[in-house]
């Protein structure tokens, strides 16, 4: 991987302008999947040497722009658009569709989770990784934005972990809300089971 340098911000105000956010495009990530950088600079006073809070997000068609129910991602997505942008720091949206297999491959896993095999077991079906993201360019991102230590918004220790080992330090992991409804409660509950997702609900039995 080559060293990622920042090409251009954008500022974009949101939700009818209620939020403004500088949008920013990079140089040199050769997979040429345009990764997107969110700056929110925060609404809130800053106390001296506040850490950015930063949400590493793949992108989800189906639930981050249709609100499916199917997942949690649209409404961890608002939810990290509303914390942000009040304490400052960023969103990495990550073009890591389907946890990196993709819309169609990912639609193909929905086919077969619907006859029974779970989130993970689908994409094996399908001879794809379970998870097949690598969080070393959300690393590059942040070094080429100058940032060297983060407070962490997940519940994926994975993305910790990955941060880390690319050298981020990964001062705090703030958790999101648990976002359950009757279609996901079992993809919430196989994430907790089988990726150590740290989701606090009561388990189904
Ligand atoms: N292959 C596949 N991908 C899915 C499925 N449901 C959601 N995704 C994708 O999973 C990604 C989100 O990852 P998750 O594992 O839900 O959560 P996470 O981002 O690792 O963890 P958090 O930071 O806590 O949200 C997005 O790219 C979604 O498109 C599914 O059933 N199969
Ligand atoms: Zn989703």
């Amino acid at each position: 991987m080559s060293e990622l340098t920042i090409k251009r911000r954008v500022m974009i105000p949101m939700r009818a302008g209620d939020v403004m956010a500088e949008f920013i495009s990079f140089d040199g990530d050769d997979s040429g999947k345009e990764h997107i950088g969110i700056y929110f600079e925060g609404t809130q006073e800053k106390s001296e040497g506040q850490l950015p809070l930063v949400r590493l997000h793949s992108e989800c068609l189906t639930g981050d722009v249709f609100g499916s129910g199917r997942c949690d991602c649209g409404e961890q997505l608002d939810e990290a658009i509303d914390r942000i942008n009040e304490v400052g720091g960023y969103i990495l949206y990550l073009r890591q569709e389907g946890r990196g297999i993709g819309l169609y491959a990912k639609l193909e896993a929905y086919a077969l989770q619907d006859k029974g095999y779970d989130t993970y077991e689908a994409n094996e079906m399908l001879h794809l990784p379970d998870d097949g993201r690598d969080f070393g360019i959300a690393a590059d991102m942040l070094k080429a934005l100058g940032v060297d230590t983060v407070r962490l918004l997940t519940n994926n220790p994975d993305k910790a972990k990955q941060l880390a080992d690319n050298g981020i330090n990964v001062a705090e992991l703030v958790p999101t809300k648990v976002h359950v409804n009757q279609h996901n409660r079992l993809y919430l509950e196989t994430k907790a089971k089988r990726k150590f997702h740290t989701l606090t609900f009561e388990p189904i039995k």
